[in-house]
């Protein structure tokens, strides 16, 4: 069943075409939204974060219309953001930026609130620094709290905009569990440019290109669009340029075979180039 529907959703910033007639239909569990630099990933998931209005089209998010403004209100309680560059006050501690957060989110009950501000540091793994500064924080540990704030009050939809730039192997791992424990009860939206990601926690992935969804299905099928479409050779292939040197020595050519190339295993990463590749071609021809 949807929880979020998006028909005909367009945006524009002066020339550039944002979002071009965009229709999606998402469900429960993790969808990763893949797409280079300017593909419109961020203007979407400000869209359904409600943090923004799309020129053109619908959008109905856990049956509300966010384009009405009693329905929009309840549906930010309902709604977890966490932006691609969150401000967090760096004077306030752990606790006091997430209790701030709690009030606005209108948990007023002093109880509830302190208890919902616990549960949020313990999911994040930071309880132990509840007292610590913000800016005496490290890199990972910030991010970790901007989710925890949209984390507060349950929220059933997560929108979650390159949620792990920036965090060291071992702090990635530890998000991508959370992350795919909380796409077990909600709905989640990631954008990230790791593929390896992609492969670790989603679903359902949805690639982007110039305001368009140009793929949308699971990992595997993004993996089989490089099937029979990768190769391996001992030396650097004559022709083309789409080629780089593995760390095995060996090349790696995506396309056409090269000369006395044998075929390589496909990844996840290898069908998404591929597809852009493709999609270029094709906004080229346009
Ligand atoms: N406030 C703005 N004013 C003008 N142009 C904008 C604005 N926000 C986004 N754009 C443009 O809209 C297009 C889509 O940008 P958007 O940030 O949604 O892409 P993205 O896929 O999130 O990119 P990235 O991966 O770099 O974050 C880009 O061409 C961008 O330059």
């Amino acid at each position: 069943m949807s929880t979020v529907s998006i028909g005909g959703l367009s945006k524009r910033y002066g020339a550039t075409v944002a979002l071009d007639d965009l229709d999606l239909e998402l469900g429960t569990g993790v969808t990763g939204f893949l797409g280079p630099n300017g593909a419109g990933k961020t203007t979407l998931l400000r869209a359904l974060a409600t943090a923004l209005a799309a020129d053109r089209g619908r959008l109905r998010l856990l049956g509300l219309d966010p384009a009405v403004s009693g329905q929009r209100t309840e549906l930010r309680r309902r709604i977890g953001y966490l932006p691609q560059s969150p401000g967090l006050y760096p004077q306030f501690t752990a606790y006091q930026l997430l209790d701030y957060v709690a009030v606005l989110k209108e948990l007023t009950d002093g109880r509830r609130r302190r208890a919902e501000v616990r549960r949020v540091l313990d999911e994040v793994e930071l309880t132990d620094r509840a007292g610590t500064k913000v800016r005496k924080l490290s890199g990972g540990m910030r991010q970790r709290l901007a989710l925890a704030q949209a984390l507060l009050g349950e929220p059933q939809l997560l929108i979650l905009d390159e949620p792990t730039v920036g965090l060291d192997p071992e702090q990635r791992m530890l998000f991508r569990s959370l992350i795919s424990r909380l796409g077990e009860r909600r709905t989640v939206l990631l954008s990230t440019h790791q593929t390896e990601d992609v492969g670790a926690l989603c679903e359902r992935v949805v690639v982007m290109n110039s305001g368009r969804a140009v793929f949308d299905g699971s990992p595997r099928e993004l993996i089989a669009v490089a099937d029979g479409r990768v190769w391996l050779s001992t030396t650097a292939p004559s022709g083309s340029r789409a080629y780089w040197r593995n760390a095995d020595g060996l090349y790696r050519t995506l396309g056409d075979q090269p000369e006395g190339a044998r075929p390589g295993q496909p990844s996840l990463e290898d069908g998404y180039l591929l597809l852009l590749g493709a999609s270029a071609r094709m906004g080229a021809q346009r």
